[in-house]
């Protein structure tokens, strides 16, 4: 059968399980607000989801870019995370290749390499199932945190003139 992407398969149910932690505030809703409900780390060492486009983040008829920025920064984190140490975005750069449909079944792959001793480089693509047409991808930079507790600790202290 001739699909595009976008095309809804009726027969087909996003994915219920999940394999990695909710961010905090996802813990309170109870479910990953992006509608990532699972990521799968491969024997090769690449990170591997499906999920399908939540119609809730239309921008104009398609995927709002920020929410496909946002679901690379979860995709990239997670990987980088499964590589050691808990590690926070430092950059990230995305290319939107095509509009994402609403409603559209989408897999995301992403792999990265430790680069010296806290940066690791990633980089992911989020492409149609149906078609495999590459929808998106992204490149970016996680840092490993020195100290994880100090740095929420900075971070959440009241604003001072002289923080920054
Ligand atoms: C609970 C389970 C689920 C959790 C899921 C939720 C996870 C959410 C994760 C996030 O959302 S992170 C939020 C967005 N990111 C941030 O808020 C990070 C803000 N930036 C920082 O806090 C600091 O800039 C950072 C920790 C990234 C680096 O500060 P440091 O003072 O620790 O780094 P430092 O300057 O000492 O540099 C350490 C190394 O990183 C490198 N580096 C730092 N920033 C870089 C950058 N932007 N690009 C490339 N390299 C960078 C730097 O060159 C150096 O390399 P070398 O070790 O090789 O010398």
């Amino acid at each position: 059968m001739d699909m595009r992407c976008g095309d809804r398969r009726q027969d087909e149910n996003p994915v219920a399980v999940r394999e990695f932690e909710l961010c905090e505030a996802c813990e309170i809703v109870g479910s990953c607000r992006q509608g990532i409900d699972d990521l799968r780390r491969q024997a090769d060492g690449t990170v591997r989801g499906e999920i399908v486009v939540p119609s809730a983040v239309a921008g104009r008829a398609v995927a709002h870019g920020g929410w496909t920025a946002w679901v690379f920064d979860e995709l990239l984190g997670y990987t980088a995370n499964s590589l050691r140490g808990f590690s926070v975005t430092a950059e990230l750069a995305v290319k939107y290749r095509r509009p994402v449909p609403l409603g559209a079944r989408v897999v995301l792959t992403a792999s990265g390499r430790m680069d010296g001793e806290r940066r690791r480089l990633m980089r992911g693509e989020m492409r149609c199932v149906d078609t495999g047409g590459l929808l998106a991808s992204a490149e970016g930079v996680w840092i490993e945190l020195a100290d994880a507790d100090a740095h929420y600790a900075r971070a959440t202290a009241r604003p001072q003139k002289t923080s920054l």
